[in-house]
């Protein structure tokens, strides 16, 4: 949590569904931000939101308001939440129809955007609806991100400590490529406090696969059981939000622009506020680096279709 809250920053969240409120809730008992701007095309859904989370504000010294699409537009970091979420069996690739036009309707509502704004897209699928706001909303490409595999790349994170029985703050490792089903684990650089995972313990090319399978497949599971994720992606995009506005620096797996690959997808950069500040290069095997080409090969496809 943030010592202090950041006295005169503004996050904007534009969809006030489950996962927007939620980004809202864990910015304000995180203290991240002065000011949570809530959006929604549909108002009185908007209104009543920000009436529950306000009850929720005591003692935390961050306002929460309903705010219209062009104040939203003047905030430090404006998070995209606003679209259609899967349905159990759908892909996240199966949103961008629906979502494209999400998208081109709010980014048109916001302009002008601060020169200075932060774009987190979070609406999936998130990479290519990065590729597009980039494209769309006039800022610099270093400025508009998408949380990408950094939610994976945790999920990853919980089974290893589990299965290693070591806590997750002490292990390095990345899920890369798409936040979707083309993404892949980057085992050969996966340590525990420096050490190469194999040194710890020897985990067989099956149970790699097994994790490999339960980490993309974790919200198409929760979503069968409850309609929705939230939790998770709500402390991911607060974390983003605090590294940004308080330009702390952090390496994470995130989406952005990447000239080798020619489109936004997810390995490690340096977040701060001015959003991706560099790319970390990762070594890979070649079987990993045939993985997150066919994963870029993947994302271009979607784009190239409109
Ligand atoms: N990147 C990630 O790791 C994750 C991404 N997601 C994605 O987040 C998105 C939202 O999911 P939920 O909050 O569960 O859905 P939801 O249905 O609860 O909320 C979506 C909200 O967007 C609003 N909306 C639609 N069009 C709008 C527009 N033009 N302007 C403003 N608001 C608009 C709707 O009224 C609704 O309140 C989905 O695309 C989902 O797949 C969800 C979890 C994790
Ligand atoms: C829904 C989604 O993208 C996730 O929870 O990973």
């Amino acid at each position: 949590m943030a010592t202090t809250t950041n006295s005169y920053t503004s996050v904007a969240i534009i969809g006030a569904g489950s996962v927007g409120c939620t980004i809202a809730h864990t910015l304000m008992l995180r203290r991240v931000c002065a000011e949570v701007r809530l959006v929604d095309i549909a108002e009185d859904l908007c209104k009543a939101q920000v009436q529950d989370l306000q009850d929720a504000t005591y003692l935390t010294n961050v306002r929460i308001k309903y705010a219209t699409p062009h104040e939203a537009g003047q905030s430090d970091i404006i998070v995209i939440t606003a679209g259609a979420k899967q349905r159990p069996g759908e892909t996240r690739l199966d949103l961008i129809e629906k979502n494209y036009k999400v998208l081109g309707s709010v980014l048109k509502g916001l302009q002008p955007i601060n020169p200075l704004a932060i774009i987190l897209l979070v609406a999936n699928p998130v990479d290519v609806l990065t590729h597009f706001t980039q494209q769309m909303s006039g800022l610099p490409k270093n400025q508009v991100l998408g949380s990408g595999t950094l939610l994976d790349s945790i999920r990853l994170r919980g089974l290893l400590a589990q299965r290693l029985n070591i806590s997750d703050n002490s292990i390095n490792a990345y899920v890369i490529g798409e936040h979707g089903d083309s993404q892949c684990v980057a085992w050969s650089s996966a340590t525990v406090s420096g050490a190469h995972i194999s040194l710890i313990d020897d985990i067989s090319e099956e149970e790699k696969l097994e994790i490999g399978k339960l980490v993309s497949g974790k919200a198409n599971a929760i979503i069968k059981a409850k309609g929705f994720t939230s939790y998770g992606i709500g402390a991911t995009a607060a974390n983003i939000c605090e590294a940004i506005l308080f330009d702390q620096r952090p390496v994470y797996p995130l989406s952005c622009w990447h000239d080798e690959y020619q489109c936004c997808i997810s390995l490690p950069a340096v977040v701060g506020r001015n959003g991706v500040i560099t790319q970390i290069p990762l070594p890979l095997n070649e079987k990993e680096r045939a993985q997150i080409e066919s994963s870029a090969a993947t994302l271009r496809e979607q784009i190239s279709k409109f």
